[in-house]
């Protein structure tokens, strides 16, 4: 203390004006005092601190100016201390003069003289900021809920906050810096990661947002979050670093199923198989899908450089897309749910899309999915086409036709229309087609359309009615006779002949015409009434037409009175079976008999078949029919058989319609039949007219083998009228040749027919069949026929058609 020691007067201290200057001058507040305490000089700043005036204080004992009756044990020791020489440093409270407690650093200092304490001096420093920042940053660091450390360079811990234990699963922090020596082994899960931490102090002095997984206390494993930096010593070496550590386990968590929901919603987006967008509220394409690139040829790189929605809508239909804003390129999809829309590729190429659109949830974004339905609309458009045209000739079939034609029948109606239809059936096709084959009828009926369109409007519809039909619509007409006028130019275009395949082919046609009238109700009436009109014309001749009249449409009604009545007949069962004996020319011996049906017509009485059979073709009524005729004709010539056992070898020939044959199943029917009536396979014989055996071609040679196989036999009837050529006979499956009876009631007038019976039953031997000859009417005939060496036969010459009864009477003659 010689520094403080003083003369053994302080007086002369305190005249020095170096020591006043000092003393006044210096910031901290400093009191002089005198051995008893007693206040001998207070700075300005003193003064200053406390609020207190220089002159109020000067005399007064400092402890008792300065301390509360709680610090007096402390002023004692102060001064007992400094009475010893020894000077005193310590934090303490002092308050100022209106009471307002300051914390202080006192020092306390004895000046002495000679080995004697002469006064004392007392500096105050206000470490009250100091403290309360101390307090505020120790209670940040205390209660932080992020982990606040300071590690050495080497992974030891110095300091570490409660949340910091907390975090790594340690009761304290003390624990935490007890336990965790090695924090690169202990702390890190990832082998070197305290490395890499390492080398970022090493070269940046800090790391931030550094995460990595740590290892809890109890094995448990998080992820955290580290920002540090070095703190450096005079020399530049790292002493320590500090930081702060968040647990980002959660997030991590978030994260990863974020990613992977992501991931899930990236692999939905691009496998989805249908080219998917996402679109920004300005309607701006911000994601799109591989098969997006693959259907509309953009790329990527569109994308980036701004791809709108709008841009890839093809023209036609940006109609239904509307401008939603009032700055940009602002478009939106004015549907919702799925619609089509035509698109167009970067290649200028149309497709057809079924847009499907969904508002992401919290956004304004969308995303929306085209499913190219282009090969779709292309299939439909074309089944639509093929469900209403023929392929053939590529008009309009049958369904097109009747649409238009119930369309065209209101709009008469309506006053406005003056239509006429024309049905036309080309004359002979049948046998051009047998004859030629049906690659040239193809072609023929492709010429035909192609020649009739020639003649038309291009407002005319004309269709393939079906077969070798054609019907033509014309609409609007402007007089009557336009419809006459279209037929004649048709005649007249068909009349140059046609070479296909080195054949020169004829062809006409004939046409029936019906002027639409009011009393049209449905377009089959029209139909109805234009065939008819057609039949008539085919009567005139070939290449003929005819108009549709009042008398033909009487014929028609009473056409159809039939049908109602027959329809009602074979309900009723109102027919009776007829029988004709068929005769073995030698011993004029009877063979069997030929079933001929009649209707018992309520009013008329008996009716011929000649004028209900074609009607019962025509409506398929002849299959219910057939089928009854089929049943009787078994059971009646098995009831003979049992009745007349002299009669084993009889037949039964019955009447088939090639309708009938073409059923399913008939075969089986047939079989069914026999059955039930238990009549002989061997006694049936079904007949089969030729024209019908033509027209059924090779589905004819399978019924009949099925027919054959169950030892029924079969004949074709009226041979020589069905314009078949005789060398196709060997492809039928056939017993017996019916003559036709024309030849043979014309065989004693016309040598030619006798050189075609005999021709006929030549080849018929041939063949290894049998022949039957109808219509014998005369002795002369069987006479002719027999030296012709013709087998069979029947006619008026043996007997008429006969009722059952009558036909047991004869066998029991016979
Ligand atoms: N001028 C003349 N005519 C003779 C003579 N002998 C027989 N006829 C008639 O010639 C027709 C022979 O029958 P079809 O050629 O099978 O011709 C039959 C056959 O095609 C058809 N038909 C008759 N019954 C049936 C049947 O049940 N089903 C089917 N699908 N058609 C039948 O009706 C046609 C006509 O039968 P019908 O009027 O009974 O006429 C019978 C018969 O009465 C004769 O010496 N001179």
């Amino acid at each position: 203390m010689e520094y403080l020691s003083y003369p053994k007067d302080i007086s002369p201290l305190l005249s020095q004006k170096a020591f006043l200057a000092l003393f006044h001058a210096s910031p901290c507040p400093i009191v002089l005092l005198n051995e008893p305490g007693c206040i001998l000089k207070a700075n300005e700043a003193f003064c200053a601190q406390f609020g207190f005036t220089s002159t109020a204080i000067i005399g007064k004992n400092l402890n008792s100016l300065f301390l509360t009756d709680s610090q007096r044990e402390e002023g004692e020791h102060v001064d007992t201390t400094i009475a010893r020489g020894m000077p005193v440093y310590k934090e303490t409270i002092r308050h100022m003069a209106d009471g307002t407690p300051l914390q202080v650093h006192l020092s306390a200092i004895p000046i002495m003289h000679a080995g004697r304490l002469i006064a004392r001096m007392a500096v105050y420093w206000d470490i009250t900021p100091l403290r309360t920042a101390e307090r505020k940053y120790r209670d940040i660091f205390t209660h932080s809920v992020e982990g606040i450390f300071q590690t050495t360079p080497q992974g030891r811990y110095l300091e570490a906050n409660p949340a910091l234990a907390r975090i790594y699963g340690y009761d304290s922090p003390e624990e935490l810096i007890n336990d965790l020596q090695d924090i690169s082994k202990q702390l890190y899960v990832d082998p070197g990661r305290r490395d890499v931490f390492l080398e970022h102090m090493r070269t940046r002095g800090r790391v931030s947002h550094f995460e990595s997984r740590i290892r809890r206390k109890d094995g448990t494993i998080i992820w955290i979050a580290e920002h540090a930096r070095s703190v450096y010593d005079s020399e530049g070496k790292p002493r320590y670093f500090e930081g702060a550590v968040v647990d980002i386990t959660q997030r991590k968590h978030a994260e990863a199923l974020l990613q992977a929901s992501e991931e899930e919603y990236r692999t939905i987006f691009e496998t989805t198989g249908t080219a998917s967008v996402i679109l920004e509220k300005d309607e701006r394409i911000s994601r799109a899908n591989s098969e997006f690139f693959r259907l509309t040829g953009y790329g990527p790189d569109h994308i980036s450089q701004g791809l709108y929605f709008e841009d890839i809508v093809a023209p036609s239909d940006r109609k239904h897309i509307l401008h939603a804003g009032t700055t940009g390129p602002e478009y939106c999809l004015t549907q919702t749910g799925p619609h089509e829309l035509c698109i167009r590729t970067i290649g200028g190429d149309i497709r057809d899309v079924v847009v499907t659109e969904a508002t992401l949830s919290g956004s304004h974004r969308k995303v929306v999915s085209l499913l190219d339905i282009t090969e779709r609309k292309k299939a439909e458009l074309m089944l639509r086409h093929q469900a209403f045209h023929d392929p053939l000739t590529n008009l309009p079939n049958r369904f097109l036709l009747m649409d238009r034609l119930e369309h065209a029948i209101r709009r008469a109606k309506r006053g406005n229309n003056h239509f006429a239809v024309l049905f036309m059936d080309m004359d002979r096709f049948k046998l051009i087609n047998d004859s030629l084959g049906h690659i040239i009828g193809d072609r023929l009926l492709t010429h035909m359309a192609a020649k009739v369109r020639s003649c038309l409007r291009e407002e005319d519809t004309l269709a393939r009615f079906g077969g070798d039909e054609f019907v033509i619509l014309a609409e609007d007409l402007r007089d009557p006779p336009q419809p006459v006028r279209i037929a004649q130019r048709i005649l007249q275009g068909l009349q140059t002949p046609v070479e296909v395949n080195g054949n020169t082919i004829h062809i006409s046609t004939s046409i029936g015409i019906v002027l639409g009238s009011s009393r049209y109700m449905r377009a089959e009436q029209i139909i109805r009434d234009a065939d008819t009109a057609m039949y008539r014309a085919k009567a005139m001749g070939k290449g003929c037409y005819a108009i549709f009249d009042e008398d033909m449409h009487t014929m028609a009604v009473q056409r159809l009175d039939i049908e109602n009545e027959l329809r009602k007949g074979i309900k009723h069962r109102d027919f009776v079976l007829y029988y004709q004996p068929i005769i073995n020319l030698t011993d004029q011996s009877i063979i069997g008999f030929e079933s001929l049906v009649r209707w018992n017509h309520p009013r008329k009485g008996l009716v011929g078949p000649d004028e209900f059979i074609p009607i019962a073709e025509e409506t398929g009524l002849i299959v219910p029919l057939g089928e009854w005729v089929l049943f009787e004709s078994c059971r009646q010539m098995n009831d003979w058989l049992q009745r007349f056992p002299s009669h084993q070898e009889m037949l039964i020939h019955v009447n088939v319609s090639g309708i009938q044959l073409k059923q399913a199943g008939f075969p089986d029917r047939v079989r069914t039949c026999l059955q039930t009536t238990g009549l002989p396979s061997r006694c049936l014989k079904l007949e089969i007219t030729e024209s019908m055996l033509m027209s059924l071609e090779d589905r004819a040679v399978t019924i009949l083998d099925a027919i054959r196989k169950q030892h029924v036999q079969i004949g074709i009837d009226d041979f020589g009228t069905g314009y078949s050529s005789l060398s196709y006979l060997h492809r039928f499956p056939v017993d017996t040749l019916k003559i036709d009876r024309s030849f043979v009631l014309g065989l004693d007038k016309n040598n030619d027919n006798a050189k075609i019976v005999k021709a006929i039953i030549s080849l018929a031997h041939a063949l290894g069949l049998n022949v039957v000859a109808e219509g014998i009417e005369t002795a002369r005939h069987l006479t002719m026929l027999g030296s012709m060496r013709c087998e069979y036969g029947q006619g008026y010459h043996f007997s008429h058609p006969l009722p059952a009864h009558q036909v047991a009477g004869m066998l029991g003659r016979a």
